[in-house]
């Protein structure tokens, strides 16, 4: 039997939701919490991965709250999810299409097994089903396996791919893509790049070639640098936005992974954190895994009043 999508995202968010859960049992006040309370519920969120600023900022809301009808478990949750959900909603923006001239070029971003070359497919197939014509561009030519990937997603998609040799200039297959999509009208060329980030000056330098050589057809380009992040990676991921925020400029987020074993209270510690768009989320191995994110049901998930 095939999930729903809340289900998918409810195994996403389960061990955050779960761990929440385990630590607000038991508080139970009267029209205010406690200062002690408030501590508890303070490390609770922090240990479900929601990180330390989002955590301050939920308990003041909570400090504050006064609850009429007596501080219960349910009643705790509501203000969590409600405070939560105000931390996501400014964050939760779909990558739209919208330059001109076209291509809007998407250059993506992330460590090699985030779930980059999938996540690329699923864009491309979110865009096909929305009318628009997407072609992809081989940017990491570090490895053979990246590029016949994406080449066999190409071929699933029936999408035209641009690349080159293996060991070749990445910036060169994507100048080759930017002039063949803008001769064809194509509107949306999307760029895989390497990950491998034990190299970074090299990777830096990969990135930035890349840059100038894209500003160079089109000084809008790139449109959108979207960084991929693995969910089940929790506070190493936060770490991974600082990094390819000062190697190449992020634009915008997609969190994958959050159908499993994923830790997704990351995602609100990242919102809080960085307050970079969160395009969408991953949800599966499969094209049409990739979903809107939406801010208010992930905040009830992981509050458990969902
Ligand atoms: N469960 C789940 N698996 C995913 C998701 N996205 C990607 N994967 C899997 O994660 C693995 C890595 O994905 P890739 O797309 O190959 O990752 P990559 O970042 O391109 O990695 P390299 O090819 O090693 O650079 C694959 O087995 C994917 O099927 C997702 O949203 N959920």
């Amino acid at each position: 039997m095939t999930q729903s999508w809340s289900d998918r995202i409810l195994g996403g968010f389960r061990k955050t939701s779960a761990r929440l859960s385990l630590n607000l049992a038991g508080i139970v006040g009267k029209t205010r919490l406690t200062d002690a309370q408030l501590d508890e519920l303070e490390d609770a969120l922090i240990m479900s991965d929601l990180g330390p600023a989002a955590a301050l900022r939920i308990r003041e809301r909570i400090a504050e709250h006064q609850f009429d009808s007596g501080a219960d478990e349910q009643a705790i949750r509501l203000v969590v999810a409600e405070e939560i959900a105000s931390i996501l909603r400014p964050v939760a923006k779909p990558l739209d299409i919208v330059a001109f001239p076209r291509p809007q070029v998407i250059l993506v971003i992330g460590v090699n097994g985030s779930g980059k070359t999938t996540t690329i497919a699923k864009l491309a197939h979110l865009f096909q089903e929305q009318d628009y014509s997407v072609m992809l561009a081989a940017g990491d030519t570090f490895r053979a396996a990246a590029i016949g990937q994406l080449k066999i997603w190409a071929q699933r998609l029936n999408i035209d791919i641009v690349t080159g040799p293996e060991g070749g200039d990445p910036a060169s297959v994507v100048f080759d893509a930017v002039k063949e999509a803008t001769q064809r009208g194509i509107d949306a060329l999307i760029v895989d790049t390497a990950g491998r980030l034990q190299n970074r000056r090299e990777l830096m330098d990969e990135l930035t070639k890349i840059r100038k050589v894209l500003g160079r057809l089109n000084p809008e380009a790139p449109h959108d640098v979207v960084l991929v992040l693995d969910a089940t990676n929790g506070q190493n991921a936060l770490q991974q936005v600082e990094v390819f925020q000062q190697m190449a400029g992020v634009t915008g987020l997609i969190m994958t992974k959050l159908d499993g074993t994923a830790r997704g209270g990351v995602l609100v510690a990242a919102a809080q954190k960085f307050a970079l768009p969160i395009h969408a989320i991953g949800v599966g191995e499969q094209l049409d895994d990739l979903r809107p994110f939406d801010a208010d049901l992930v905040a009830r998930v992981i509050a458990g009043v969902a």
